[in-house]
């Protein structure tokens, strides 16, 4: 923990909403890489891709990747979305994830954003596969999803047990539109990213 407390890389204006994982250090590291990830909500849907390649590949997830130079993470962030999902939307910020794997000397550092409207029609990408979620309460959405009941007819519940294992702990704010930050820190497993540690807030 840093002086406030709070993980080293976190402000110092959060109120704690979940912490956990191995008594071990938090991972030091000497850069930060910048990333954006989106999530668009619907009604009492969102919005996922089914990650089909590359880094995360088979794990559901908002749309997003790298700021390239010149870029912001807003723009970034449209920018991913229209290329992984082929819809545009208001995207508004609403928090940040600190992710480290173990063995790097850097840091992800990623905006997430979230929209409550869009244009367009979600496309399958050679990336992404688009896919709607029940948000209904009745929906059963903790870690075991193939039991979920969606209310939506014909809607799985969110597929947390298919996420990055840090989602679960903040996207319910998300959908409920506050903002948060937070850090996950993990290990790898062969193929598997185990997550050590993590720690999230509430944005004050
Ligand atoms: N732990 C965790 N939870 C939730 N989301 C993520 C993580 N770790 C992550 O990396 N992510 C997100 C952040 C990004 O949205 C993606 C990773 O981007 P990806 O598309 O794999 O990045 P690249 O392929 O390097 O970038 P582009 O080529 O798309 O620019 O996962």
């Amino acid at each position: 923990m840093g002086a406030t407390g709070l993980p080293p890389g976190m402000d110092s204006n959060l109120t704690e909403l979940a912490k956990g994982g191995c008594e071990i250090d938090w991972q030091p590291y000497t850069q930060t890489r910048f990333y954006t990830n989106a999530f668009i909500i619907s009604d009492d849907k969102l919005l996922l891709g089914f990650k089909k390649r590359g880094f995360g590949a088979n794990l559901y997830n908002g749309f997003g990747g790298k700021v390239e130079p010149g870029e912001t993470p807003a723009q970034a962030a449209a920018r991913e979305l229209k290329e992984e999902s082929g819809i545009d939307a208001p995207l508004e910020h609403a928090g940040v994830l600190i992710f480290l794997t173990e063995g790097t000397e850097w840091a992800f550092h990623i905006d997430v954003f979230s929209a409550r409207s869009y244009t367009g029609e979600p496309t399958e990408t050679d990336e992404m596969r688009p896919g709607w979620f029940s948000l209904s309460e009745n929906s059963i959405n903790g870690n075991d999803d193939r039991l979920g009941v969606s209310s939506s007819p014909g809607l799985p519940s969110i597929p947390y047990s298919k996420m990055w294992a840090d989602d679960i702990y903040w996207l319910p704010h998300l959908v409920e539109g506050k903002k948060f930050m937070g850090r996950a820190d993990f290990a790898k497993e062969g193929d598997k990213f185990i997550m050590r540690k993590f720690w999230f807030g509430a944005v004050c």
